[in-house]
């Protein structure tokens, strides 16, 4: 039995998500909450002939602890997306405050539950989540993730499109490291399940690199003025979302990329401090998952000299945006 949560759920991600979540035999009771059409919503999914039952609450008479009573895993995509010419941290003013309420609510109301946390800007968003976990004395480092499965999906899509066989697209898996914006976002190309051509080097492979550290940039240009990506990050969030549920069940030998706190009571922590060279407390890394959560943090393994390039450049800006997720809720009366 294994009942998930969207906040959110009314939303250009929370709504397909949760469709893929009602399409799913792995969930059975699905809450969805947003502070706009949820009872649409859920009573739209609730026809679906699927084993999941469905329920759609808003904030009057409860509404965030009646979602979220028994959850098992809680999906945070709740806030606004970026409009051309934003960054992501021009989200934090907003989301920042909407990410610290609804933790407060998962704090108290079902603590142990996997937090997955879509809202942006997901280097700040998720400290917050964790401090806020902090002061409710319930924080467990091992089942609160970032969800930065998106960058690891786009990567897999490129590479395939280069080597020009989609059909291999689900095939291809190449880790991406680090966070989730801009020069944070670090593929690790050279290992890549399906090589590169040899000859891709040089401008073609700083090319792809630019494109999968601003893939989100490509779809909020596309959509001009209308949000940001949603179906691709639905499809990501779901497949993540699956994962954490899989390995809840039992399944072993499940490895996902997930932004985690480093001192997490996991092994490999310290050890991927030391790769990366500095004392930051979070990373996206691809981290093993057991019934409890996050069972050991994978280290990055052998990389390219272009590779620790990045990385080096994605630090100073990964230590400020978690920085500022810290801060913010140090400062906060919540
Ligand atoms: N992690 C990633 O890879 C990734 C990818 C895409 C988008 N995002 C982020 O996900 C977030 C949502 O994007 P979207 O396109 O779905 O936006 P959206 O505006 O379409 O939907 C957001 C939903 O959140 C709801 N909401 C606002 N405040 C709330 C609250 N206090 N409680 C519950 N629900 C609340 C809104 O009513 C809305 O339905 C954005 O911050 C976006 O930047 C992250
Ligand atoms: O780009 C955005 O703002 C949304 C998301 O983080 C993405 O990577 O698509």
């Amino acid at each position: 039995m294994v009942k998930a949560v969207v906040l959110g759920a009314a939303g250009g991600i929370g709504q397909p998500l949760s469709l893929l979540l009602k399409n799913s035999h792995l969930v059975t009771e699905l809450g969805l909450y947003d502070i706009v059409n949820t009872p649409g919503v859920a009573a739209d999914l609730s026809h679906i002939a699927t084993p999941a039952k469905v329920e759609g609450y808003l904030p009057p008479d409860d509404g965030l602890k009646k979602t979220l009573t028994g959850a098992d895993i809680v999906v945070i995509p709740a806030g606004v997306p970026r409009k051309p010419g934003m960054t992501r941290d021009d989200l934090f003013k907003i989301n920042a405050g909407i990410v610290e309420g609804l933790a407060t609510g998962i704090a108290t109301v079902a603590p142990k539950a996997f937090v997955l946390v879509i809202s942006n800007p997901v280097n700040s968003t998720v400290p917050i989540v964790v401090e806020v976990f902090k002061k409710h004395g319930v924080f467990n480092p091992k089942r609160i993730f970032g969800v930065t499965t998106l960058d690891v999906v786009r990567a897999s899509t490129f590479v395939a499109e280069i080597l020009g066989d989609f059909k291999k697209a689900p095939d291809v898996t190449v880790p991406v490291v680090g966070g989730h914006s801009g020069v944070t976002i670090v593929p690790l190309l050279s290992q890549s399940s399906h090589p590169l051509p040899s000859d891709f080097t040089g401008d073609k492979y700083d090319a792809l690199v630019h494109r999968i550290q601003f893939g989100g940039d490509e779809v909020v240009k596309a959509k001009d003025g209308a949000g940001s990506a949603t179906l691709s990050m639905a499809y990501a969030g779901a497949e993540f979302a699956f994962k954490v549920i899989k390995a809840k069940n039992g399944e072993k030998g499940i490895i996902a990329p997930s932004f985690v706190h480093l001192t997490a009571d996991a092994a490999g922590g310290e050890a991927l401090k030391k790769e990366i060279g500095a004392d930051l407390e979070y990373f996206s890394a691809p981290v093993e998952l057991g019934p409890e959560g996050v069972v050991k943090i994978n280290p990055l393994g052998k990389i390219t000299d272009a590779e620790k390039k990045l990385i080096e450049a994605a630090v100073p800006d990964l230590s400020k945006n978690i920085q500022t997720g810290i801060a913010f809720t140090k400062k906060s009366n919540l």
